[in-house]
């Protein structure tokens, strides 16, 4: 054979069959030579991350190396492992590049962030049409998911309990400005092929929303009864003694990935002001008529974000909303700036010399 011929992928190339895998995944793998394999988070435990492999799952633990980055490999991640196989361990040397990232604000200790999963694509934010339905809390919800990178999608469960879906829709887009909003309802799949564009081969999706609007409900019908959602995993650990693991990661029969994470599914409010930005992008854009540049659309005189509301073009409520979550951010960051000015004086303790400890060091001179 001509050497011209030759493919010029490398050849594991078209062996990796990990969900969600693309090329530039690949260029970042390429760097790796010899026993090292690609892979992606299923689940994490304390210390042992479950990884599927090209076509099974693995545990493994992480390097040393990597341990020491304070980078800690989180469901979705796609990671390089090393393996091997004469002593039928796999270890995690590293987190390729994420795409999104999903983290809980540095809320309380001023610690650095929390990731919670990586490499979502679209986020879909459940409700369900009646009393749970809550622009308010939506909103919250769409500021986390676009602090995250991921796209946002709101579902609105349920629909076979209201007459009247297209009203609770309309009232919905009020807030959503170019947000997709699809009515389904989980138990009698209707509509819900409306959101298969969005769970398509190599794409990833996670839910989000309030307790009871169906979000389990809704994976069960996207998995067509493939796998059992609420199916644990009995397995015998390093030690030999049995744990149980719940999968935390979905390979739909479509080819699409569902992550389903109770970190998801309770997130909290933390630091997510770029998203609160384009959340409120609307009232954002009337705050550049304000009189005062640093106005606070409270009652300042010349306030074009009041006058929206009077003349009916933003709705009180949202203007409401806009600035509980706004105090919120700014306590969060206080939180996190006591936490960090904290954190500066143990540094500084740490350097103090004690005067035993300086007659030491001068005894030693
Ligand atoms: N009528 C109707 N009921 C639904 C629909 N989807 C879910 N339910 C019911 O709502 C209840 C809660 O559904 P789940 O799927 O457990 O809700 P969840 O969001 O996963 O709740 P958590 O696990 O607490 O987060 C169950 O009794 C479901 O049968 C729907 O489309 N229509
Ligand atoms: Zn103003």
């Amino acid at each position: 054979m001509d050497w011209h011929t030759l493919p010029e992928t490398p050849a594991y190339a078209d062996k990796i069959t990990i969900p969600g895998w693309d090329e530039e995944l690949g260029s970042a793998f390429s760097v790796y030579k010899g026993p090292y394999i690609p892979g992606r988070v299923i689940s994490r435990h304390k210390t042992m991350w479950d990884v599927l492999v090209s076509d099974n799952a693995i545990k493994a633990g992480i390097s040393g190396a990597l341990s020491r980055t304070g980078k800690q490999p989180v469901v979705g991640d796609f990671v390089v492992l090393l393996k091997q196989a004469e002593l039928n361990s796999h270890t995690i040397v590293n987190v390729l590049p994420r795409k999104t990232c999903l983290s809980r604000g540095s809320a309380g200790n001023g610690s650095e962030e929390q990731v919670i999963a990586a490499n979502i694509d679209t986020i879909f934010i459940v409700t369900s049409a009646g009393k749970d339905l809550n622009l308010r809390r939506l909103e919250r919800y769409l500021t986390v998911v676009y602090s995250s990178g991921a796209k946002p999608v709101i579902v609105l469960n349920k629909a076979d309990l209201t007459d009247r879906p297209a009203e609770a829709i309309d009232i919905i887009r009020s807030i959503a400005s170019d947000v997709p909003v699809v009515a389904v309802s989980a138990l009698s799949k209707d509509g819900i092929e409306e959101l298969e564009p969005y769970i398509g081969p190599g794409s990833t999706v996670a839910l989000m929303g309030s307790s009871g609007v169906g979000k389990s409900t809704l994976i069960n019908a996207f998995l067509n009864g493939s796998v059992q959602l609420t199916q644990s995993v009995r397995e015998d650990d390093e030690k030999g003694r049995h744990t149980t693991t719940v999968r935390q990661l979905f390979v739909l029969p479509g080819g699409g990935v569902i992550i389903d994470n109770p970190g998801i599914r309770e997130i909290q409010l933390g630091d997510y002001s770029d998203g609160f930005e384009k959340t409120f992008s609307d009232i954002i854009q009337v705050a550049h008529n304000c009189h005062f540049k640093d106005c606070t659309h409270q009652q300042e005189p010349g306030c074009a974000v009041i006058k929206a509301v009077a003349e009916g073009f933003i709705a009180g409520e949202r203007l409401e909303s806009y600035h509980a979550l706004n105090a919120e951010l700014a306590f969060q960051s206080e939180k996190a700036d006591i936490g960090l000015k904290r954190l500066e004086k143990k540094k500084h303790k740490g350097m103090q010399v004690s005067p035993r400890e300086y007659r030491e060091y001068k005894e030693r001179r």
